[in-house]
């Protein structure tokens, strides 16, 4: 009986604690918290869990819309966590801070999983200087050149496969044929040989892992605030899942075991790092985490501006007739298209550039930590630790940054009065500063090029079907659905 009494007794007490403890820092969240003057969603103040749920939930880039409307250019969207949306939190936060610390990265949202090898993404700041120096050269322009050939082989491999299709008449998931072009480009440049996507008309089984390792990184990156709970469901994975792992990892080593035995000064991403491989004391997994972050940001994100701006331009046929107009005018024969040339298609960049405003590969922040002392941004004090961020979509589709922000008008990059108000300096889908992205013109070039051969190959019309393709939630990268396209030889 004594006994019965003490244990019931202790549960009520360590139950009556924990409801006390989390009252109390409820309490000092909302009302003590350094960070307790700026405003915010009551459920965003009081804990992490609201935002781990929207991002979960796939809607965090319209649900931060939603808040910036509501609350303004700065919300709390976690207690610890500060949301901004304005042209000059560009430079506040990823700028260089001349002088000042720089803001880092943040560990929970980079670093997922403890242990992992890094890479120039998520390095701390010395090493990521001098493997950022590295990489560059793999970048410049005269690489570029040099990679010409090769990207050109897999876009004439591109156009051979989609004219298969206007010959059978079926409609082409044009999103897939863009990602086994881009995986299969960036493969090449990374690891020195393609995937094999345009050729087996699907992804490789390598590819398909590190989407799912990317799921899975997500629902990682929102534990990291449970660490107990985290270490529980990482002990629980199944064996099956950890021999995929296992599997994956042994493939990427094999491919970077190849890479290291082709000829040297190989133009291509990878040759900087191999050539300073022991002077930046880079282990061989750490080369292949290099590589690897290669191909996630090399291809995904390219392919998915590629995706988008085709359905913007099928949906909007006066600028699609606009850009049919400009790409065969300036063209006679699809030879004269090549990376340098496409710099004659200004109506074209106007469309990427507009698509990527609507749909911005990188939709949701990328958490930064505040330095030592804290920072200012926007003018605002913000404490030491606090972790901030630029949600792009949300940024993008503000009336007060763009008019019209719903609408499709490239226009508005080409000097229209109507958009004179615009703010077009908001847009900054490569981020800025020292940690921007080191391929954004590949990137360019790539789109540019792919569509430009395109729209100078064949017709397109959008499958009524996928008129709403652009709905789709986002999971760090968007769920895209299948862009269903009939394709007509010109
Ligand atoms: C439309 C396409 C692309 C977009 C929107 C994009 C966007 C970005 C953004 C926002 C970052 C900063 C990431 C962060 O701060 O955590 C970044 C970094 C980076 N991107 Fe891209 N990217 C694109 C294409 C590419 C391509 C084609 C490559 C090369 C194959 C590439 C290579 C990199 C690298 C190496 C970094 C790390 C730079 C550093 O930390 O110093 N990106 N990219």
């Amino acid at each position: 009986m004594g006994l019965i009494f003490s244990v019931q007794h202790a549960l009520v007490t360590g139950l009556f604690t924990a409801v006390l403890y989390l009252a109390s820092k409820l309490i000092y969240n909302v009302f003590f918290h350094p960070l307790s003057r700026f405003p915010g969603p009551l459920e965003h103040k009081i804990s992490r869990l609201a935002y781990v749920y929207r991002s979960a939930r796939g809607t965090l880039p319209f649900d931060m819309l939603e808040m910036h409307k509501r609350y303004g250019d700065i919300v709390r969207i976690a207690p610890d966590e500060l949301a901004f949306s304005h042209p000059d939190a560009w430079q506040d936060i990823t700028g260089h801070q001349k002088g000042k610390t720089e803001f880092s990265k943040a560990n929970w949202f980079y670093r997922p999983v403890d242990g992992e090898p890094s890479h120039v993404v998520n390095e701390s700041k010395e090493q990521h200087g001098r493997l950022r120096r590295q990489m560059a050269h793999g970048f410049s322009e005269k690489a570029m050149r040099e990679q010409e050939p090769m990207i050109r082989a897999y876009v004439d491999m591109l156009l051979d496969r989609l004219r298969g299709f206007c010959e059978s008449g079926n409609p082409v998931i044009l999103s897939d044929w863009y990602n086994y072009t881009t995986f299969d480009i960036i493969g090449d440049l990374a690891f020195g040989e393609p995937f094999g996507c345009l050729q087996g008309s699907n992804l490789d089984d390598w590819i398909k892992g590190i989407f799912d390792a990317g799921r899975v990184g997500i629902i990682l990156q929102g534990l990291s605030f449970y660490p107990l709970m985290k270490r529980m469901l990482l002990s629980m994975v199944p064996a099956s899942m950890k021999e995929a792992h296992d599997k994956h990892n042994k493939l990427t080593k094999q491919k970077m075991m190849r890479r290291m035995e082709k000829e040297e000064g190989r133009p291509d991403l990878i040759e900087g790092l191999l050539r300073k491989r022991e002077e930046l004391s880079l282990s061989i997994d750490e080369l292949i985490a290099n590589a690897e972050i290669l191909i996630i940001g090399g291809s995904e994100t390219t392919a998915s501006l590629l995706s988008g701006v085709t359905y913007l331009l099928l949906t909007n046929l006066t600028a699609y007739e606009k850009l049919k107009e400009e790409v065969r005018t300036v063209f006679q024969s699809q030879e004269e298209i090549n990376l340098i040339s496409v710099n004659k298609l200004p109506y074209m960049l106007a469309c990427l550039d507009e698509a990527i405003r609507m749909y911005p590969p990188i939709a949701n922040g990328l958490p930064r930590v505040c330095p030592e002392g804290g920072a200012k941004i926007l003018g605002e004090y913000v404490p030491a630790k606090t972790f901030v961020s630029i949600h792009q979509w949300a940024l993008y589709r503000r009336e007060k940054y763009f008019k019209n922000p719903n609408t499709y008008h490239p226009e508005r990059f080409l000097g229209d009065p109507l958009f004179a108000d615009d703010r077009r300096e908001v847009l900054q889908p490569f981020h800025t500063g020292p940690r921007n992205c080191l391929g954004r013109n590949l990137a360019y070039s790539e789109m540019r090029l792919i569509l430009a051969l395109i729209i100078f190959n064949f017709d397109m019309e959008i499958v009524d079907k996928a008129r709403d393709w652009i709905n789709q939630r986002n999971f760090l990268m968007w769920e895209k659905g299948p862009l269903k396209v009939h394709l007509t030889r010109v």
